[in-house]
């Protein structure tokens, strides 16, 4: 396959931008809001990188083109395909399958075959895109097969991947039918990162029932086929993060900090403001929040109008059936508390089910008394983090579930069960009730982590790691195009016991990049 190129690609489901086709058939964008881009977009534009993914349009078609000072190279997906592989196989296997089966994971295998067959597009276009001897970084769940199929069409390129979600336990895994498949994708990877130990130990640990090959640590070892040599894989976590002076600068400007008092007076001026934000998903906890804050109400520990909450929930995978049915669950719940507890003009829960831009959400954040953050599982929710580094002010208090990848981080939090709703309703009480002192000295320890611990930091020690990993020679080619869905290389019932092999959730300890080094 020739080369490209771009010393470094990106690929991930979605473009960086938001694309809109005006009237004459031109294109314009906007950058998308998150921290990905944000991190990426100096390295890009200095290697003038490529980033290839989905348009978020059917049927979106294009060349390439140049956006951001990099250059954007969309995947079209047809209605079927988004239907099969981002609806179906992406959100409604694989994202409940890796969050705990919090709802039952659909296992179709149209799905499954639209899955492979949209991996291997973006693995192509990412090789048309790569020149000899770059870099590729794979993002997450929803390309988990990229890097098997590049590592065959262009061995001579470096290839990371990162999941942003959690890899579930092996038990849990393990229900998946085309789970080898899955590994045997991860593993064309050099370095496969994760948001926390837990998560690369449970992939080690899936690697090691599903396969024969050497784990040592936090390395695989892959022989080399085709008289290449033996390949190492790394598997470790590199917790993501947020741009976090971007946004705590954000969150001090007199616009914003004038915003955030008008929306503590259009609250009636509320004594408390509890907060959630959120994506209206059902692996955020948010009916458990709300039953909490229903029973505070109830058990007259809270009232309305001296407290209320503000709910954010970002319309979210609207066509995926749990999506539907989790949006009507929250609606009929914050109705039936408004019902018993609003007054008039004065309601208990104020919800709204929009995206806002980032200077709204740096007025709620500076405006909220308490945050509340309870999700049932979470790869690391970054709202967590923004809400710390908007706090410049050292006011708020963080209520965090224990079962977030930020809670390995942010262990200033207070942190909570959130299926133990007495104890979420008795966190929640502590902290509208903590004194100034303890709170400022717990946002102190949260901010010290989040300002020092910022989304450049976590792309340059993944990229530094990935920079240490050594390539095949170039000039050697697989004798055959990939074939996904083949056989593994041994069946669970021949396999010994790996039982007795236990993962580590231990960093390994050799020397770490610093994030000047890598740059
Ligand atoms: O892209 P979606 O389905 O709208 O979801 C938003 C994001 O949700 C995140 O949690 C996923 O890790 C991302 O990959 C995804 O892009």
């Amino acid at each position: 396959m020739p080369a490209g190129e771009h010393e470094f690609v990106v690929v991930a489901n979605r473009l960086p931008v938001d694309i809109t086709i005006e009237d004459d058939g031109s294109l314009s964008w906007e950058r998308s809001p998150g921290g990905l881009v944000t991190a990426l977009a100096p390295l890009m534009q200095k290697n003038g990188g490529g980033w290839v993914g989905w348009s978020g349009k059917v049927g979106f078609e294009h060349e390439p083109f140049d956006a951001e000072g990099m250059r954007l190279c969309p995947v079209p997906l047809s209605e079927g395909e988004i239907a099969r592989y981002y609806e179906g196989f992406s959100n409604a296997t694989l994202w409940p399958l890796y969050h705990d089966v919090i709802v039952p994971p659909e296992f179709h295998r149209a799905w499954w075959n639209t899955y492979t067959s949209v991996n291997r597009r973006f693995a192509t276009a990412a090789a048309e895109a790569v020149a000899p001897g770059g870099t590729v970084w794979v993002h997450d769940y929803q390309l988990q097969l990229v890097p098997s199929v590049l590592r065959m069409l262009r061995p001579d390129v470096k290839i990371g991947f990162f999941n942003h979600i959690p890899f579930p336990p092996v038990e849990i895994f393990t229900q998946l039918p085309w789970r080898h498949q899955v590994v045997e994708g991860l593993l064309g990877a050099d370095l496969v990162g994760f948001q926390r130990p837990g998560d690369a130990s449970n992939f080690l640990r899936a690697v090691r029932r599903l396969t024969d090959l050497q784990v040592r640590g936090p390395q695989v070892t892959v022989p080399g086929r085709w008289s290449r040599p033996d390949r190492a894989v790394r598997a470790q976590a590199f917790p993501i993060s947020i741009d976090s002076t971007a946004f705590e600068e954000l969150a001090r400007r007199p616009d914003v900090l004038e915003r955030a008092k008008q929306i503590r007076v259009e609250l009636g001026s509320p004594d408390v403001l509890l907060l959630g934000v959120d994506r209206l998903d059902y692996t955020k906890g948010i009916r458990h929040r709300l039953k909490a804050f229903g029973e505070l109400l109830e058990d007259g520990q809270l009232r309305v109008p001296e407290a209320c909450m503000v709910q954010v929930a970002s319309p979210s995978r609207e066509r995926v059936e749990q999506y539907k049915t989790l949006r009507d669950e929250v609606e009929v719940t914050v109705g039936r508390i408004n019902g018993d507890y609003g007054a008039l003009g004065r309601a208990a829960v104020h919800y709204l089910h929009h995206s806002y831009p980032a200077t709204e959400m740096a007025a709620l954040y500076r405006a909220a008394d308490v945050m509340l953050v309870t999700s049932l599982r979470d790869g690391m929710n970054l709202v967590a983090k923004e809400y710390v580094a908007a706090r410049s002010d050292l006011g708020g208090a963080l209520v965090l579930s224990e079962f977030t990848g930020a809670a390995d981080e942010l262990t200033h939090a207070l942190t909570i069960n959130p299926h133990d709703i007495d104890g979420t309703k008795a966190t929640v009480m502590r902290a509208v009730n903590m004194d100034r002192k303890e709170s400022r000295r717990r946002m102190r320890g949260l901010r010290r982590r989040v300002m020092q611990h910022d989304v450049q930091r976590w792309a340059d020690d993944f990229l530094g790691y990935l920079a240490m990993s050594v390539p095949p020679p170039p000039d050697l080619r697989p004798p055959e195009t990939p074939r996904l869905g083949t056989q593994p290389p041994a069946t669970d019932e021949n396999r010994p016991d790996p039982t007795d092999e236990q993962p580590t959730d231990e960093q390994p300890t050799d020397e770490q990049p610093t994030s000047k080094e890598t740059t």
